[in-house]
């Protein structure tokens, strides 16, 4: 039989592989067994520390994470109860969200308070997401607004969350940078991804939302969320649109909690209607789901939603700091400089300096302390302030803007200075920031000074510009990367093209499950991509350069452009050779022989 079976074999044509290939195959084998048994020993032993740590709090070595929030002041609220998540974060390593709506170009200091609390969980061990809410941006979150949201042109919100994705981003690397700094160390284990709801939401079929969350929700509890009955008292009334926007926000909070073990979400404090609203969705969801193997038949302890909630962020007088009350404090640079954001922080008033350092930095409570005893010494120094605006800025845009706007402040305030000259200074900055504009678009500036001289990307004074529409319709991608600052040249943005090395934003979407890439496509050289095929709702083109060059056009009319008095590289000889293929293109017409 043997014997059969070795002819046969002998005798069946079998493909030629050489020996390169056979060898190749066996190192991939080989380097897939040793990639799945070195994560299966990381992963044990991950298991093994987390282990090892719960022994540590309960013999009270060690704070558990619950102990961090509410030392550092995040704890406002905690749906699910206080003991019971404190318990299951000691015995298991679960996965924690904060989710932002990309309704404005940038992150205001209002969402470091929720955010701050997940990057303590991140250093912690923890497993983090940062949702953007590129759907549910659509619909607007009605929670405490009295009257419904003005309706954004969609290119405006997809301006608005590349921009807020590329912040978040810069964020997860200076909150790792800063953690190194204060030393934590990183570690295998630590696991962070950005995540954008329109992966699942814009695929969502209205069926399958009804068949697995509508039946367990109640209307009479939808019904009385202070929100929705405020405004069906006030006569205002509210779109059912936005009625159902709880259901959109616990749908993201399943679906991450069944693809990430997502089980914690925090918020600030005025999410804690939708956050209920979400463990009751996920609760029902995970004990009722038609699929057998999804289905959660035992009610385990281990598995349970939880939310917290951190206290709001304030103006003085009481007023939450945030886009709809019109006093954000951005974080973005291009809307609020690093030195402005900086003087913001060293304004903080004495009294609730400490709060703040606690709240926004990493620094260690020891050493807070340590500082605090130092600042009341001779609290005129600042030094309580110095050190938070630092961190601060940090924080927001990276070691060096931080210090490059601890020295410049340093300089204007130097002893050269004269009290009256200082106040006028304050009064300056002071009236800069109220002016900071609230609107979705102001970011938009007239970057590229009118008529001024080539940009490079060295140079380039904003990743948002205006281009004429001809110049896109008609020009091809090098000139467009010129023209918006990425390239020096024409030809250097040929070369870049040529070798791959520039983007063009196509529909952001996630294609990995905890990917945190927006979609790009390389640019290539043929026509096929031509510009206009990339620009979104007829007047944006989102263009990257590297890791994280990016710019957003804003197109307007030839005639609007030059009305403005704008200009940008490459403009004025483009025009001229506009001008000189029309007369061609004239005299050719009235040539009946060319
Ligand atoms: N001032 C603040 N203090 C604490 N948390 C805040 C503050 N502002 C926003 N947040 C929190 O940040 C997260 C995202 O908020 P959101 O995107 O709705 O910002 P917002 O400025 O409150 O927007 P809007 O005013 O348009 O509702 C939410 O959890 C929200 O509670
Ligand atoms: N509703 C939140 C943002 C958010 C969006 C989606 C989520 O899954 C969670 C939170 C807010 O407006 O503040």
């Amino acid at each position: 039989m043997a014997a059969t079976s070795f002819f046969t074999r002998l005798a069946r044509p079998s493909p030629y592989v050489c020996k390169q290939c056979l060898r190749n195959r066996s190192i991939a084998r080989e380097t897939r067994r040793a990639i799945s048994n070195g994560w299966l020993q990381k992963t044990y032993e991950a298991e093994l520390a987390w282990k090892d740590q719960a022994l540590k709090i309960k013999a009270g070595e060690k704070q558990s994470m619950m102990t961090i929030l509410e030392e550092r002041g995040y704890i406002k609220d905690i749906a699910g109860g206080r003991d019971a998540l404190d318990s299951l974060m000691i015995e298991k390593r679960i996965g924690a969200y904060v989710g932002i709506d990309p309704t404005a170009p940038s992150l205001h200091v209002g969402h470091l308070l929720p955010l701050m609390a997940l990057y303590w969980m991140y250093v912690s061990g923890f497993h983090a997401v940062t949702l953007l809410g590129g759907a549910t941006a659509k619909v607007g979150d009605p929670t405490g607004r009295t009257t419904s949201r003005d309706s954004v042109h969609s290119a405006a919100q997809k301006a608005n969350m590349v921009s807020m994705h590329m912040q978040i981003k810069k964020l997860w690397v200076n909150v790792e940078a800063l953690a190194l700094k204060h030393g934590y160390k990183k570690e295998w284990a630590w696991k962070r991804a950005l995540l954008n709801n329109n992966a699942w939401l814009n695929t969502l079929t209205l069926p399958e939302l009804m068949r697995d969350l509508g039946s367990g929700v109640r209307l009479g509890a939808m019904l009385s969320r202070d929100t929705v009955k405020t405004r069906l008292q006030s006569g205002d009334g509210m779109s059912f649109a936005e009625f159902c926007y709880p259901l959109l926000q616990a749908w993201d909070w399943w679906m991450m909690y069944h693809r990430n073990g997502i089980q914690l979400q925090i918020g600030g404090s005025d999410q804690y209607g939708n956050i209920c609203a979400g463990i009751d969705a996920v609760n029902h969801i995970r004990k009722t789901h038609h699929d057998p193997a999804v289905r959660q038949e035992k009610d385990e302890p281990l598995m349970q939603p939880y939310g917290i909630t951190t206290p709001l962020l304030t103006t003085p007088s009481g007023e939450k700091f945030g886009k709809s009350a019109g006093n954000a404090v951005w974080l973005d640079p291009e809307m609020l400089s690093s030195f402005k954001l900086y003087q913001f922080f060293l304004r903080t008033s004495d009294e609730i300096v400490e709060r703040y350092l606690k709240l926004f930095t990493f620094v260690p409570l020891h050493h807070i302390d340590l500082v605090m005893n130092k600042h009341a010494l001779d609290p005129s120094k600042r030094i309580a302030q110095h050190l938070l605006a630092k961190e601060l800025v940090e924080l927001a845009h990276g070691a060096a803007a931080a210090g490059r706007a601890e020295s410049e402040n340093k300089e204007l305030f130097s002893k050269g200075t004269t009290q009256i000259e200082r106040s006028a200074i304050r009064q300056e900055i002071a009236k800069s920031m109220s002016e900071v504009k609230n609107s979705p678009r102001s970011d938009i500036s007239p970057s590229l000074n009118p008529k001024a001289p080539a940009v490079t990307a060295q140079n380039a004074p904003s990743k948002n510009v205006i281009l004429p529409r001809s110049l896109i319709n008609e020009g091809a991608f090098p000139r467009i990367l010129y023209a918006a600052g990425l390239v020096s040249s024409r030809s250097e943005g040929h070369r870049l093209v040529s070798n791959q090395g520039a983007y063009v934003a196509a529909e952001p979407a996630q294609s990995r499950e905890m990917g945190d890439q927006l979609s790009w496509t390389p640019i290539k050289n043929f026509h096929a991509q031509s510009p206009p095929t990339f620009v979104i709702d007829g007047s944006l083109l989102v263009l990257r350069v590297g890791k994280w060059n990016i710019r957003m056009c804003q197109i307007v009319d030839d005639e609007e452009f030059e009305a403005q008095g704008l200009s940008c590289p490459g403009w004025d000889e483009f025009k001229a050779q506009k001008a000189a293929r029309e007369e061609i293109e004239k005299e050719d017409g009235r040539n009946p022989f060319a």
